[in-house]
């Protein structure tokens, strides 16, 4: 269906030329295999170059007439106004978009990209199937009310197939003098398995970890008792309170509290301190004292709770699926749909977000806007200068954008990996090191718990490591090419440390950068998202999904409570919620709704 195929390579052995073409047929024809991936121009890589792993390919595949994914439903009409137009399909904008159409509300989520799912999202190659970012998924459990991906599936009728991991992550840490060979701690899913594991290496703490993993379970506890919807909505939570008032003041209890203060009350040992930071770091990218302790009760409690569940075809079936069920309670999705501006009509008090216009100039108009792309992108670009409202200012001071990361997707041989390997992996060489670019490395290879993601024989490996988009800015093509290719050379290199043969096993590899980030999710610099630029008081600066724009909502990762494909879900909830009480949809009262928004504004203005 592809128009013209050109494919650009500086090898010419036969071999070379074999796999040229191979990869092009691959590129044109992953397009029919991945419900329609279109891709424009694609810096690829291949194996043939003498140690058999990559060289680089530009292909060029021209679009087919009709971008195939636009051949199945029909487009979205700009005519009708729907009730809500969201920003974005990354997994904040399609939950909240399923849980409003769930409720017969109309809506049209316009995605800049060709696939649903954001960060979530995946991608195939040359018959490996990638994820985009983590491959690790919380909020997939069965039971409780924190299994928030589970719920926002059923709330459209979707479930997914999942493969339980044994352990979360395998930690390589640092050597020291009480572990010379360094400290190796799996996080296994029987949580009692873990914290004994954990007290082996540090016997005289055993009594510090069980008080300090215990003080989550409190929080976690308390969060998997309540029903998860907005904090902005009072009806609701005095509805919580009445039926849950030890769990909720447990949970206003720790709301301006940080992970690092509680682990000081009952840890002396500062390499168990340290511990304490990666597990924070790897999810967060901040180190415990900067981590909100509500959201560590969640991720280290549902991790054993829940466990941590691979939905079996890769992660960009949660996205998927919501789109399905999205569609299926007849509202839309257009992909390639580029918003370029957040339409505000009125002045000063009266200032509303009637709609949104794409790049191509079409315009939806809607009773809400929902915008899923981060902060930055959505004040600063997608709104004029006169619409950015102070409280924004507020938020640019107490947070700031975190690092982005460089990615490695690789396609590697079966026997680079011994048996007994763990599907997800943290590497810290030096604790000085943990937070700088490329400090930390992470691992995931997802074909250990679904087989089916590569070619038999094969497993996908991804490593990323945080680093900065300025890194990369300012190069020429082909000097851009060469960083790439050495930056993941020296990070495959610090991984074999611990996977040896993983370079001479590589039979496929593709690296993307911040830039790529940035290119690819729309989001400012390629960002994983926000972090506090200061001690943060706990979870109290951070913006819920109303904004001062009357009719404008944000969503995703740029709200509370922050990164986090399961907290993204959550924010999603709360924005359907609190949307679809604004729509007088849902009962509020509306002398309590206004009150406490105040109070609960002013308290968080002084956070
Ligand atoms: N960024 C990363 O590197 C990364 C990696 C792994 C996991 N994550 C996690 O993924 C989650 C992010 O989820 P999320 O829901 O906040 O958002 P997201 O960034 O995943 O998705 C946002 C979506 O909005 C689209 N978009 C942005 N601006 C647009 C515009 N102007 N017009 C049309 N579409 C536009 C993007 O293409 C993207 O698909 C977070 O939890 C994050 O921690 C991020
Ligand atoms: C008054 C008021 C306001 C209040 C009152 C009280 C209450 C009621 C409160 C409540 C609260 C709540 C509900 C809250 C909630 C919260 C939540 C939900 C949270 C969540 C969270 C989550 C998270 C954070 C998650 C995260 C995760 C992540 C980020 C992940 C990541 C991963 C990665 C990166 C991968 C790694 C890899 C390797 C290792 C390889």
């Amino acid at each position: 269906m592809a128009q013209s195929t050109l494919i650009d390579c500086s090898s010419t052995s036969l071999r070379c030329q074999q796999q040229q073409r191979r990869q092009a047929h691959n590129l044109a024809s992953s397009s029919s295999r991945c419900q329609g991936y279109p891709i424009l121009k694609v810096a690829s890589k291949h194996t043939c170059d003498r140690r058999n792993i990559t060289v680089s390919a530009i292909a060029t595949v021209a679009l087919p007439a009709q971008p195939l994914l636009q051949t199945g439903p029909p487009k979205a009409p700009t005519e009708l106004e729907y009730d809500a137009v969201v920003i974005g399909s990354g997994i904040g904008g399609l939950t909240t978009a399923t849980q409003l159409a769930a409720k017969g509300a109309k809506v049209v989520v316009l995605e800049k990209y060709v696939i649903p799912g954001g960060s979530a999202g995946h991608f195939h190659r040359e018959g490996y199937t990638f994820d985009v970012g983590s491959s690790m998924m919380f909020g997939m459990g069965q039971e409780g009310t924190t299994n928030l991906i589970t719920r926002a599936l059923a709330a459209v009728g979707k479930s997914l197939e999942t493969v339980p991991d044994p352990t979360q992550i395998h930690y390589h840490l640092p050597r020291s003098a009480a572990h010379p060979n360094g400290l190796e701690v799996k996080v296994w899913r029987e949580y009692k398995e873990f914290v004994e594991e954990l007290s082996q290496q540090f016997p005289h703490e055993r009594e510090g970890i069980r008080k300090f993993y215990g003080e989550c379970w409190a929080v976690f506890n308390a969060l998997n008792s309540l029903e998860l919807k907005s904090l902005e909505e009072p009806r609701y939570l005095l509805g919580e309170f009445a039926k849950h008032p030890l769990a909720c003041l447990t949970l206003a209890s720790y709301l301006p509290s940080n992970t690092g203060d509680v682990a000081r009350k009952y840890i002396r040992d500062p390499e168990l301190l340290s511990f304490i930071d990666i597990e924070c770091y790897c999810w967060s990218t901040v180190l415990a004292e900067h981590t909100p302790m509500i959201n560590a009760g969640m991720v280290f409690c549902d991790r054993h709770f829940g466990g941590i569940n691979y939905p079996v075809g890769g992660v960009g079936r949660i996205g998927e699926e919501l789109v399905a069920g999205l569609q299926e309670k007849g509202s839309h999705i257009e992909y390639k749909a580029n918003v370029k501006q957040i339409i505000v009509e009125g002045e000063g008090e009266s200032a509303k977000a009637v709609g949104v216009r794409l790049a191509d100039g079409r315009v939806f108009r809607g009773k809400t806007v929902v915008s899923n792309a981060t902060r930055w992108d959505t004040f600063e670009r997608l709104l004029a200068d006169k619409d950015m409202p102070e409280a924004e200012e507020l938020f640019r001071k107490r947070y700031k954008k975190s690092p982005s990361f460089v990615s490695i997707h690789m396609g590697v041989r079966a026997e680079a990996l011994p048996a007994g390997t763990q599907c997800h992996h943290i590497i810290v060489e030096d604790w000085a090191r943990m937070e700088d670019p490329l400090g930390t490395l992470f691992v995931s290879i997802p074909t250990l718990l679904d087989p089916s993601l590569s070619p038999d024989g094969t497993h996908i490996v991804h490593i990323f490591s945080p680093d900065w988009i300025d890194n990369y800015k300012g190069l020429a093509p082909e000097e851009y090419e060469r960083k790439k290719e050495a930056v993941a050379d020296a990070l495959v290199a610090r991984v074999e440390a611990h996977l040896p043969g993983l370079a001479a096993a590589t039979v496929f590899r593709e690296v993307g950068t911040p830039r790529t980030h940035r290119r690819f999710l729309n989001r400012e610099d390629g960002s994983y998202g926000p972090i506090p630029s200061r001690r943060p008081l706990g979870m109290l600066g951070m913006p819920f999904n109303r904004t001062a724009i009357k009719g404008l909502y944000c969503v995703g990762d740029s709200t509370f409570p922050g990164q986090g494909v399961n907290a993204v879900v959550f924010s999603g909830f709360g924005c359907a919620h609190r949307v679809l009480c604004d729509q007088g949809k849902q009962p509020i009262i509306p002398v309590l709704d206004q009150g406490y928004n105040a109070v609960l504004g002013a308290v968080r203005d002084r956070a």
